[in-house]
């Protein structure tokens, strides 16, 4: 037995800080300008810190993230990455959200060849449960998760104007006839998890100087570059929160890990109640689990490296990997009225 627990200590001890053949692990996030992004940064950092993930949260920062705001990311045990913008050529059909445009220098993850798999998150993503996990999938494959088109975002596609989305191909059928094959398993773009690669990254900036800018600026173009490579991964990984009023009867709050605060208003930092869907009870609680992660002094960097019990990485792992197999979120789902 003992042999046994030792090989199984060696096995999670390689996986925790390198994996099999050597390579380091990370999330990352992106962060641009001076708004108010790095708020949502912070709770992802302590959201990360709650459901006790072993690797870092790296955030991708362009130039124009003010000093001020580096520091507190720094202060919140993240490690802070300088990009360049990345610049698409001109886009004379316009975004769909015009700061779009900056969501290109995403780009610049696929140089992160220090680590073998990283885990892309938007600032406005928080994690309730820990995912860990997905690290452990097999390599070659960009994962990400499907998007929904139901939202006025997408009103100047084809597939708002027929009705139809992926997510419910059955409600309003892709007319074949007349439009020929329904458009490619799409995904959203705000959670994503792959592996950088130099040569890849280099044919992504040659590829992206020649593409046409469209509506979903950056995530119309991964998903045009990864189409071959693309692996569909559930909404436990990312609810768009759309899906809670578009596809209900796909959504199980309880098994839901990742919430991606990507519906109009919803950003938990600037909640804005008057916005549409903003007054449900499931957005409100979600917008306050999230608050409840940013103010809880606990799980601040320095706090958090002064109380958590010194568990070596592998039991930490263990641990974490015990947590991933349960239901981890019915503490999300509406209490019972
Ligand atoms: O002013 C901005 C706008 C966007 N972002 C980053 O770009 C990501 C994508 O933008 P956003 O999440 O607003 O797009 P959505 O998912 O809501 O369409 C954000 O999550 C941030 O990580 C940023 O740092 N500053
Ligand atoms: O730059 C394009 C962005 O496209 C995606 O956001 C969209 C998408 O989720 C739509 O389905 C929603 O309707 C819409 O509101 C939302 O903005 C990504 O989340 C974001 O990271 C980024 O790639
Ligand atoms: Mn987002």
């Amino acid at each position: 037995m003992a042999a046994m627990n030792m090989a199984l200590e060696k096995k999670i001890e390689t996986d925790v800080t390198l994996n099999a053949n050597g390579g380091k692990r990370a999330y990352v996030t992106f962060l641009a300008g001076n708004k108010d992004y790095w708020m949502g940064v912070v709770g992802l950092a302590k959201g990360l810190r709650k459901v006790k993930s072993v690797y870092p949260l790296v955030v991708a920062c362009l130039p124009d993230v003010p000093e001020e705001h580096r520091q507190i990311l720094v202060a919140q045990g993240c490690i802070i990455r300088e990009i360049e913008p990345v610049i698409p050529p001109e886009n004379l059909i316009g975004y769909s959200m015009a700061y779009f445009v900056l969501n290109y220098s995403k780009l610049r993850i696929w140089e992160f060849v220090e680590y073998e798999k990283v885990m892309y998150l938007d600032g406005d993503i928080q994690v309730f449960g820990n995912i860990d996990h997905l690290f452990d999938t097999p390599s070659g494959y960009l994962y990400a998760v499907k998007d929904c088109f139901c939202e006025i975002s997408w009103c100047n596609t084809t597939q708002y104007q027929i009705g139809y989305c992926q997510q419910s191909p059955e409600k309003v059928t892709w007319p074949v006839e007349t439009l020929g094959s329904p458009p490619p398993t799409y995904f959203n773009a705000g959670m994503l998890l792959f592996e950088p690669n130099l040569v890849v990254y280099e044919d992504l900036l040659r590829v992206v100087q020649i593409t046409t800018p469209t509506y979903f600026a950056e995530q119309d173009f991964l998903n045009m570059y990864f189409r071959d490579t693309y692996k569909p991964i559930p909404s436990t990984y990312n609810l768009v929160l759309a899906m809670l009023w578009r596809h209900p009867e796909h959504i199980d709050l309880n098994q839901i890990r990742v919430v991606h605060y990507c519906a109009n208003g919803s950003k938990p930092w600037k909640y804005d109640e008057t916005e549409e869907h903003m007054e449900r009870e499931d957005i409100k609680m979600l917008v306050k689990k999230w608050w409840e992660i940013y103010e809880d002094p606990s799980l601040d960097y320095k706090n958090f490296m002064e109380t958590e019990p010194k568990l070596n990485p592998i039991a930490t792992a263990v641990l974490a990997s015990k947590e991933s197999d349960g239901d981890v979120l019915t503490s999300l789902a509406p209490s019972a009225a």
